[in-house]
């Protein structure tokens, strides 16, 4: 079978266009899928199987950089980078393979009484995974992004299809938020946590603020953010913009992925990306939800799956 990246827009339009589904081109010509239901919107790119644009009543949730390049080889800036098999610098490249690969699509299905719409992508072990790895390694990846009218869930499935060998990996839901601007958002429900600041060699520190501000560049990994649930201090993962008067609320599988990044750029490694606008920083902040402390061991034949989702609420029920 053709994979989805060697057909053309008008036929993986003939495949899958349906009412809530649409295939358009998307910049540089590269295939977009369009999700759409009575309220909410969203955009994926094949190349990394990239969310770009997630809208609830034409709001924009997610940030994009004007200075993305759309290139093979070369992962988006913005939206939700998917993280895979590796987190920041190591073995292989920085942030792995999965944003930079173009992705296959596996089945769209819509929900008519929940009006959702889900689609899947997936992405194989190939000679290209091999050579990157450098070694030799079977898997398949399914990710699944399913809109709702009012949040979005997204689904992470790793299957070790090697009879022998066990693999290893971190991810991590890259996602930048479009914010209204850096000074007036905080996020909460990171207090009491230990995290590791990349900033300060790695230093292990402890969060004593209910509500996290920035005003520097931040690169920190809190480690196991799970929440106790029903008991007072409850406080789920959100970030609040209070010029928006918005808030967007994170759920994730606290067992399979418990750690969260907090990353803005700031001045100076702003000026550094050539991907990224000088004052761009002011626009986003990165929330990245994912498995990146202790890196997920898979057993031959195992299955890994994970889910996170995305609510974004208005003033009148979020806790402003
Ligand atoms: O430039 P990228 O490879 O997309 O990485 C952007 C950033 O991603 C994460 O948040 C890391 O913690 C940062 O250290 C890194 O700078």
């Amino acid at each position: 079978m053709a994979t989805a990246s060697s057909l053309s827009i008008e036929q993986l339009q003939k495949l899958w266009n349906t009412k809530y589904l649409s295939v358009v081109a998307g910049v540089n010509n590269l295939p977009k899928f369009v999700l759409k239901t009575s309220t909410s919107s969203c955009e994926i790119y094949l190349h990394g199987a990239h969310v770009t644009s997630f809208k609830i009543n034409s709001n924009e949730n997610l940030f994009m950089s004007e200075k993305s390049a759309f290139q093979e080889n070369k992962a988006i800036r913005g939206g939700i980078p998917l993280i895979w098999p590796q987190f920041g610098p190591g073995k292989i490249q920085t942030h792995g393979f999965a944003r930079n690969l173009d992705w296959d699509v596996n089945k769209a299905l819509v929900d008519e009484k929940a009006q959702s719409v889900q689609i899947e992508f997936f992405l194989k072990s190939s000679e290209a995974t091999d050579k990157i790895l450098g070694v030799s390694s079977e898997f398949i990846v399914f990710y699944r992004v399913t809109l709702h009218p009012d949040f979005l869930d997204l689904e992470y499935e790793v299957k070790n299809t090697s009879q022998q060998n066990t693999m290893e990996f971190q991810l991590a839901f890259h996602t930048y938020y479009s914010i209204s601007d850096i000074k007036n958002v905080h996020v909460l429900g990171l207090k009491g946590r230990e995290y590791i600041d990349k900033m300060k060699n790695m230093e292990k520190k402890k969060e004593n603020r209910k509500e996290v501000t920035i005003d520097q560049e931040v690169d920190s990994v809190y480690l196991n953010v799970i929440p106790t649930q029903g008991g007072s201090s409850y406080q789920p993962l959100q970030l609040v913009d209070t010029q928006k008067k918005t808030s967007v609320t994170l759920t994730y599988d606290y067992q399979s992925i418990p750690d969260v990044v907090v990353w803005n750029p700031w001045i100076e490694k702003s000026k550094k990306m050539e991907d990224f606008g000088d004052e761009e920083y002011h626009k986003m902040i990165c929330i990245e939800i994912g498995v990146i402390n202790n890196p997920v061991k898979l057993s031959p034949n195992q299955t890994f799956q994970t889910k996170h989702s995305i609510l974004p609420t208005n003033s009148s029920s979020s806790s402003l």
